[in-house]
């Protein structure tokens, strides 16, 4: 199966069993400074939607957390469902939520380039943010009011301006665990930053996710959901937790 990879002992995503995860009093607050002006432009790569920034400078990193160094913002992007009962990539004591959003960045103090910091045990950290039903996110419109321009793979459009830390929940408590990315090339590269708060989005906006599709233009249209992957073995490791 594809999916698996052979050998692998860090896969992701997993489920997060809040019980059995440790506090870990050493674990320092995740600061996060980003700089809206180091956004270039959403595309359709045909597997989500992504907001990519220019990483050629230390302009917009997060420090701090779980990480020995600063690592620099690449890209955000999102997974969902077809429905509201599922779409998340980890889940929460076997709870999915409707979607999940992943904040890529990567280590430029170690690694000459995001190509190689991707094949190094601590070269990427990703911020999972859940999202859940609710009330209407201001700032995740400006990207959902986007999203028609980017329906069909491989299209682009100029996006600037923006400042993802809005989508950031202010609530400090995080998880945190050695994982890998959850699609190819699914290296165990990650350290994976979930956080523990939700942020709250409306029908109509996880609705807008689901108007994407996988297809290019001319081709037979097949709705961008579920773009997902299983959840894997936790094996030998630990999730630790920011808060008590
Ligand atoms: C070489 C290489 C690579 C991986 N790219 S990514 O880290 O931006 C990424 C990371 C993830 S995730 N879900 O592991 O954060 C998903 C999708 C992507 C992507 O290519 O768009
Ligand atoms: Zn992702």
């Amino acid at each position: 199966c594809p999916l698996t990879i052979p050998g692998g002992t860090r896969q992701s995503p997993i489920n997060i069993q809040w019980r059995d995860s440790v506090y870990d009093p050493f674990l320092k607050p995740l600061k996060i400074s980003y700089d809206p002006t180091t956004c270039l432009h959403i595309w359709n790569n045909g597997y989500s939607f992504l907001v990519e920034f220019d990483d050629s400078t230390d302009k917009s990193i997060i420090v701090g957390g779980p990480l020995e160094n600063q690592y620099r913002l690449k890209q955000f992007h999102f997974h969902w469902g077809a429905i509201n009962d599922w779409g998340s990539e980890h889940t929460v004591d076997s709870k999915f939520y409707p979607a999940e959003l992943h904040l890529v960045h990567w280590n430029a103090v170690d690694y000459p380039s995001f190509e190689d910091a991707v094949m190094e045990g601590n070269g990427l950290a990703v911020i999972g943010v859940f999202l859940k039903l609710g009330a209407r996110h201001e700032g995740l419109q400006t990207l959902v009011d986007a999203l028609p321009a980017v329906r069909h793979k491989d299209t682009v459009i100029e996006f600037d301006e923006f400042d993802p830390s809005c989508l950031i929940p202010s609530c400090p408590d995080y998880w945190t665990y050695a994982g890998s990315l959850t699609t190819p090339p699914l290296t165990e590269s990650v350290t994976w930053i979930i956080k523990k708060k939700p942020i709250e989005v409306d029908e109509d906006q996880l609705e807008a996710f689901r108007t994407l599709l996988f297809t290019s233009d001319g081709e037979e249209e097949r709705r961008m959901v579920d773009n997902f992957r299983p959840l894997q073995p936790l094996m030998n490791r630990t999730v630790r937790s920011s808060f008590q």
